[in-house]
């Protein structure tokens, strides 16, 4: 991952021109573009870009350019964001009774692979959960949940988003379903693990289902959160064969790996601002 200058994403409708439009913008305020990246929709008319580039150093650049962005961005009906790379996310890791996903990103972000701090460490379990884990300084929040306090978990839950200024939310294995409010206020920014293949065997115990079904391979799936349950824009996925002797635990054991790799693929994808939304899918331009 390159965390250094700007990162601008764009979709609009396609029209001949927008390269041109967004080249002389950056280029106006001193812009230096070192990577570009580009996908027609031709099926349902639509650009989409992702441009890194940097600014000259001292005075102010960034802030005009923005104002210039929003100019254009009414003309070409642009969805945009531009973002300054060289200021690390704040991400908030959820999980519930299993850890080895939360585990697997407190690893990769020690070792310097997922540039991100780490807001908040949030769990409908209690903190003993992890004593196997060196959550040390990494600020610990026990929010228990049950049917009758969902509501007041989830004000909590929201609060603690906003006073901690976290910009991604991640459920490593966050055995709760968000309610439709909270789905849609954290649109965009919530990504979820699901351990299945999807759209095979969404909702609970997926391993269970799949060795019910007999298949002969299983998969995890990283999506955003919406309020449809595991129906949100896949942004990364992965297979493992099984066979028929393959017990439930089986599943389960040669699962975690498979999750544990495609979620630390999806957080870093939209740390480096990689992902885009499309409709009910995404663009993932990979490096
Ligand atoms: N609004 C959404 N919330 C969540 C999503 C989502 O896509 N939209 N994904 C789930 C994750 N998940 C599977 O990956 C999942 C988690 C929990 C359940 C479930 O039935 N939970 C029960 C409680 C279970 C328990 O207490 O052990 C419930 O919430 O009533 C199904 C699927 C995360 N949330």
């Amino acid at each position: 991952m390159i965390d250094t200058g700007y990162s601008l994403t764009l979709s609009c409708p396609n029209r001949p021109g927008i390269v041109a439009a967004v080249s002389k913008a950056l280029f106006a305020r001193g812009g230096d573009i070192f990577s570009a990246q580009q996908y027609d929709d031709v099926e349902h008319g639509l650009f989409f870009m992702r441009v890194l580039f940097t600014l000259p150093d001292g005075g102010d650049h960034y802030q005009p350019l923005q104002a210039d962005f929003t100019a254009i961005a009414e003309e070409l009906g642009l969805r945009w964001t531009m973002r300054d790379r060289t200021r690390r996310q704040r991400v908030m890791i959820m999980a519930s009774k299993f850890d080895h996903c939360l585990a697997d990103l407190l690893y990769r972000r020690r070792i310097g692979e997922l540039p991100m701090d780490i807001s908040a460490i949030v769990s409908n379990h209690p903190r003993d959960t992890y004593d196997g884990l060196d959550l040390s300084g990494l600020p610990f929040h026990h929010l228990p949940v049950t049917k009758e306090t969902k509501a007041d978990q989830e004000t909590a839950l929201w609060r603690l988003v906003g006073e901690t200024g976290t910009d991604l939310v991640v459920l490593a294995r966050y055995m709760q379903i968000l309610s439709d409010g909270l789905a849609d206020k954290l649109s965009g920014r919530c990504i979820n693990i699901h351990h299945s293949f999807l759209p095979g065997f969404k909702g609970a115990r997926p391993y269970h289902q799949a060795h019910a079904r007999g298949v002969k391979v299983i998969g995890a799936t990283a999506h955003y959160v919406t309020a449809d349950l595991d129906e949100g824009p896949i942004i990364e996925q992965d297979v493992e064969r099984i066979s028929h002797a393959d017990t439930p635990a089986d599943l389960i054991r040669k699962g975690r790996d498979i999750e544990r790799r495609v979620l630390a693929r999806a957080v870093r994808y939209h740390l480096d601002d990689r992902v885009m939304l499309n409709g009910r899918k995404t663009v993932v331009f990979r490096d």
